[in-house]
């Protein structure tokens, strides 16, 4: 363990909300990193990014968090040109499949990173950068003695929270009623956030969030749906 992993929350220093398992990529995803990678991809470096730079403009930035194969992405960023949209995924299929989609439209609007979601928050998005930050869907990690696995915890919105700025919107949204239950909980606790929709309840459906492929698979499973909306207070 470094010094700084030593001087971390405990839930920043040892928990990994994902499992990779890179699943072999098709050609098509594999030409796509060789291809957009340079024009799409942020190289995680550790450093505070610039992203007005990326960018070329000064547009509030929406953020999303484990965007899976990325159809949510690439229709929200394609239908709202006055922002910019970072996206972070570990899955490495998935963000080649979404780099082939934005290729396909010339998106100028959207940069990704392929790398731990947390690690970024804590290391390239400075205090203050985010408009929006969405997490769809999250792994929900079942099993009770897997629970703290679940990427909503107490420091994790604390730190998500840093990174936004004045009046910044968290959307998050799960098929898993216990997850959403256990949101809600580590949500209205939360100090620095507020509920939208006041203290205690969940929101519609909003217009902007697609539905998704594990919104999908939840969906037929008999699952429901639960939007959560909460701004920086
Ligand atoms: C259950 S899937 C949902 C995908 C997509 N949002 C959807 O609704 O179809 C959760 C995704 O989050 C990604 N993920 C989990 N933890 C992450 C982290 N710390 N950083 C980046 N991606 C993460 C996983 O790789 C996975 O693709």
């Amino acid at each position: 363990m470094t010094h700084d992993d030593a001087s971390k929350p405990e839930y920043m220093r040892r928990i990994r909300s994902f499992v990779l398992r890179e699943g072999r990529m098709t050609p098509a995803q594999q030409r796509a990193f060789d291809e957009h990678w340079a024009r799409f991809g942020i190289d995680y470096t550790g450093t505070a990014q610039d992203y007005a730079a990326r960018f070329g403009r000064q547009a509030p930035l929406v953020m999303e968090i484990g965007f899976g194969n990325g159809e949510a992405l690439a229709w929200a960023s394609e239908h709202d040109q006055a922002r910019d949209y970072l996206g972070i995924e570990v899955h490495g299929p998935g963000v080649g499949r979404l780099m082939n989609a934005l290729a396909a439209r010339d998106a100028s609007n959207v940069r990704l990173y392929k790398h731990d979601a947390v690690e970024v928050l804590e290391h390239e998005i400075a205090p203050g950068t985010l408009a929006e930050a969405r997490i769809w869907f999250p792994d929900p990690w079942h099993k009770k003695r897997h629970n703290k696995r679940r990427i909503i915890q107490p420091e994790f919105v604390a730190l998500l929270a840093s990174r936004m700025a004045p009046d910044g919107l968290l959307h998050l949204a799960t098929d898993w009623q216990p997850y959403a239950e256990y949101m809600l909980e580590v949500m209205e606790a939360a100090p620095d956030w507020r509920n939208q929709l006041g203290p205690g309840q969940y929101a519609e459906k909003p217009e902007w969030r697609i539905e998704t492929h594990f919104e999908r698979r939840g969906l037929k499973l008999g699952h429901g749906v639960w939007d959560l909306l909460y701004r920086k207070a």
